[in-house]
């Protein structure tokens, strides 16, 4: 018998997962030809959010490449748009001359972006948000303009908001309704996104019903009904879909709000299928993958002449793809009549959680700020089991309680087999589980190759990384990969590599996005995220100060009777007659215990009480030597060639010209500095972090020494002449390390560990020195003296009251 002709017309998500499902059915069974009117390969267009919010590139988002449809023996029409279907003839007819005879028809037409008909909506600059098309417009608009402004606050409208923030626009979003998601969320849930939102940066204009656009040739503002008008370069409407059928309807197809379809995705015209946004199946026509994926598998059943019982419909639910932003929703989340609702809020952690029973079964679920338990959760509404009994156990979950010892390790291992983990693709937890312990899938680009979990959202990605956590040891006998923590398996490297690739902005966002397994994070990884983002986004980044060491939150060192200690700047250990006056007398209004000199030179006042602190630095009136930060500590001297004989250079103004160009740097650990005015280095610079030597005519650069613990000889990074260049070499060398330490390294094992010769090679171009002179700069640019910032803000100095009855800290 001759093979049978198949033309599909669409080239887009659901279509090609029914092909893929056919194919391995019955590879054979059809010659295959499909249109599609996008100039791609078939790709992922739920990731356009992760492209605009730069977490993927346009490349990383094809599903099949060009090779796939080659190799299956496809002939694809990519860029052709069908616009006629003789259904007599059984013949399609593209815009581009095409035209190809089936057998069996396939229409896979998607939706169409539905665009608000207002008076100005054919401007330059008001898109919708639906194609790779979009994205790049969007891109491109924000490196011209500033002000955007999406209307809708739906999924889409959230995430085009979120990746036009990350494209550095000032984002507005409009929503019709008083709440953002009232499609997937409760009024309580909507706020308390809302908020987080808001604090990422976005404008909610709520209740707005937009009346016209206006502006010249170019979009310049928005205007509503009530008299109110906003600002915009760019308008994305994200309102909704329409299932796209005008095709089907021209042709004779039945049609209502989609393509009408059978269990089977038959519609009426013998022959004819449809599937996936465009198909309404039982009055519904969905607008989410899983469902079209389900679809998708039982038309290629059908196709392939295999058993189906045929497709019955789908409960949905959705997850919002906003970094930093934990949303589910799944089911009747607005309480219909009938049902009852139990509800669990802690706005301190800004955790809610809501379920939905109707006769003993679950038939809702919102969560929001912890959706770990969500598959769980919408595993049993599909089940439709009775939840009698467990209520509280379903709404109290993991999160609190009872379970609140539970490690995510063991939540997932408690998980049935058959729970739903990437629902996107309707993976369960045994399948998963069967690729890494059986066809050695041990990451989780393999799981995804093999299973297709993760290959979609990548909301489930957190899950499938637990998963071979949890099962890739056992198998390969391999020890599972270790992280800075024990909340990431990540490194240092990957996890500053994908901070700046993805723009992540805050400790919380990089947790969320990099998948931590604890969500609060630990001592070691909330200070290391810090300092990181810190180092990256020096001009955006906002310090959390939370995340630092009681000394650095104090800016004082912690004693062990829990009094701190004061140590003021004293540039080059060069002090004055008044400013020991003046040490002195703070000294004894304050009953200070013990005045010292440090090995750095400088004078310790200790023994001071935490309340009297933000005081003495007042009346001290000095700016904060640092003594208890990653920071840079002091530059030592000695007297050099001022007065000494043996010297031949100032090493007294080459130390207090460095200090005043690096003060108040923070570095991955502390840094220190010393420059002797010759050879017999009194300073003792050879065991500093960078120690200068004079010579005679120039001066010697060393790095990596460490007077500590691990005593550490520096070794000769170079020789140079002038002053000039002393400072060029050593910001060069600080900030160099600032960029590629660990945190809490000190620059002898760094070095030890990178080797001098990768410093040397790094700096030995005039040019990248400068460029790194420069980050440094800009760096500095944003650093304040921490004693005078607390002293004039009233808020930062009531940490400093003591508290009723309280103990002193105990280190
Ligand atoms: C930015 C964004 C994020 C999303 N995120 C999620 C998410 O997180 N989770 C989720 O479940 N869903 C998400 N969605 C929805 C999801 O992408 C869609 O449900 C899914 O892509 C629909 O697949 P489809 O094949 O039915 O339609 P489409 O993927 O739209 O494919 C239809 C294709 O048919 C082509 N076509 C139409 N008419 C013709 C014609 N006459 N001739 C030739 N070709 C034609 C179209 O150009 C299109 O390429 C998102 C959508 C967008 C836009
Ligand atoms: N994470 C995800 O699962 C995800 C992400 C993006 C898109 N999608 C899917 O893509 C499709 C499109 O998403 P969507 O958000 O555009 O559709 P939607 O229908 O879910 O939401 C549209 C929103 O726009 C609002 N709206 C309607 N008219 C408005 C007006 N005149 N002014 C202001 N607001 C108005 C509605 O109240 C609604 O909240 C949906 O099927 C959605 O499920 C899913
Ligand atoms: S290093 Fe010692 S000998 Fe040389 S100038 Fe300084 S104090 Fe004098
Ligand atoms: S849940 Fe979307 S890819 Fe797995």
């Amino acid at each position: 018998m001759a093979t049978k002709k198949l033309v599909m017309v669409g080239n887009g998500m659901a279509g090609v997962r029914a092909l893929e499902h056919l194919l391995k059915l019955a590879p054979d069974a059809y010659e295959i030809t499909i249109f599609g009117a996008e100039p791609y390969p078939n790709y992922n267009r739920i990731m356009l959010s992760s492209v605009l919010a730069g977490g993927a590139d346009i490349q990383e988002i094809v599903i099949n490449d060009w090779d796939w449809y080659k190799e299956n023996r496809i002939q694809l029409y990519a860029g052709h748009m069908v616009t006629r279907i003789d259904t007599k003839n059984r013949v399609v007819y593209s815009d581009q001359g095409a035209e190809a005879k089936y057998d069996v028809l396939i229409m896979a037409t998607g939706s169409n972006p539905f665009m608000l008909p207002l008076p100005g909506a054919d401007k330059e600059g008001v898109i919708a948000f639906r194609d790779i098309k979009d994205c790049e417009m969007m891109m491109e608009t924000s490196k011209k303009h500033k002000k955007a402004v999406v209307i809708g606050g739906g999924l889409l409208g959230l995430e085009a908001a979120r990746g036009l923030l990350h494209l550095g626009m000032d984002v507005s979003v409009v929503h019709i309704h008083p709440y953002l998601m009232e499609r997937q969320l409760d009024e309580t849930a909507s706020r308390m996104l809302q908020r987080e939102l808001e604090a990422q940066g976005m404008t909610f204009l709520l209740s707005k019903h937009s009346e016209s656009i206006m502006g010249r040739k170019r979009v310049k503002e928005l205007r509503f009904t009530d008299g109110t008008r906003v600002d915009a370069d760019l308008i994305v409407m994200a309102v909704g879909i329409r299932p796209n059928v005008a095709l089907a309807k021209s042709a004779g197809i039945e049609v209502n709000r989609g393509i009408v379809v059978n269990d089977y995705m038959e519609t009426n015209i013998p022959g004819i299928y449809a599937v996936g946004e465009c198909a309404e199946h039982r009055g519904i026509a969905y607008g989410l993958v899983a469902p079209l994926y389900e679809q998708g598998a039982v038309l290629a059943k059908r196709l392939a002449g295999v058993d189906t019982a045929g497709y019955a419909g789908s409960v949905t639910s959705t997850k919002l793809k906003v970094s930093g932003v934990d949303v589910f929703s799944a089911g009747h989340f607005a309480e219909p009549e009938g049902t009852r609702a139990l509800r669990y809020q802690d706005e301190v952690e800004g955790v809610y959680k809501k379920i939905v029973i109707h006769d003993d079964r679950l038939v809702g679920a919102v969560l929001f700020g912890d959706t770990g338990d969500g598959s769980k959760l919408f595993s049993l509404m599909k089940s439709r089991e009775s939840v009698k009994g467990r209520e509280k156990e379903l709404l109290l979950g993991f999160a609190v309680g009872a379970g609140a010892s539970v490690s995510p390790e063991e939540r997932l291992a408690s998980l049935p087999d058959d729970e739903i983990i990437c629902g996107c693709n309707g993976v369960t937890k045994e399948t998963i589980k069967d690729a890494i312990l059986n066809k050695n899938c041990t990451t989780v680009s393999s799981v995804k190759a093999c299973t297709k979990a993760s290959g979609s959202c990548g909301g489930c990605k957190p899950l499938v990384e637990g998963l071979v956590q949890l099962y890739a040891g056992d198998v390969a006998g391999e020890p599972v990969k270790e992280g800075i923590c024990g909340c990431t398996t990540l490194n240092r490297d990957e996890i500053v590599a994908e901070i700046s690739r993805m723009g992540l902005k805050s400790i919380k966002e990089v947790m969320n996005v990099l998948g931590w397994n604890n969500p609060e994070g630990c001592s070691k990884c909330r200070p290391s995220l810090n300092y990181y983002l810190g180092m990256l986004f020096p001009e955006s980044y906002k310090d959390e100060k939370e995340s630092r060491f009681t000394n650095e939150r104090y800016h004082g060192n912690i004693q062990k009777d829990g009094t701190y200690s004061v140590v003021p700047r004293i540039y080059g250990g060069v002090t004055s007659p008044s400013e020991l006056k003046k040490i002195a007398e703070v000294a004894e209004k304050f009953d200070v215990p013990m005045v010292k000199i440090t090995g750095g030179q400088r004078i310790d006042l200790l023994g001071v009480k935490k309340e009297d602190l933000p005081k003495m630095w007042e009346e001290l009136d000095m700016p904060s030597g640092y003594a208890y930060g990653k920071a840079l500590r002091t530059v030592k001297t000695c007297v050099g060639s001022t007065f000494c004989r043996f010297g031949t250079q100032d090493s007294i103004g080459m130390g207090i010209r460095l200090e005043k160009e690096l003060e108040r740097l923070s570095t991955p650990a502390k840094v220190k500095l010393a420059v002797s005015g010759c050879p017999r280095n009194c300073a003792e610079a050879t065991i500093k972090d960078f120690g200068v030597v004079a010579i005679d005519g120039g001066w010697e650069l060393h790095v990596g020494g460490n007077g500590g613990v691990h005593v550490r000889a520096t070794e000769l990074l170079c020789v140079v002449k002038t002053e000039d260049e002393v400072v060029e070499w050593a910001s060069a060398f600080i900030q160099y390390y600032r960029e590629h330490a660990q945190w809490n390294e000190r620059t002898s094992v760094w070095i030890e560990r990178v080797g001098l010769d990768s410093v040397k090679k790094a700096l030995e171009k005039k040019k990248d020195r400068e460029a790194l002179h420069a980050r440094l700069k800009l760096a500095l640019s944003t650093q304040k003296d921490p004693w005078k910032e607390i002293l004039s803000d009233k808020e930062l100095r009531k940490n400093f009251e003591p508290l009723p009855n309280a103990e002193p800290v105990k280190n």
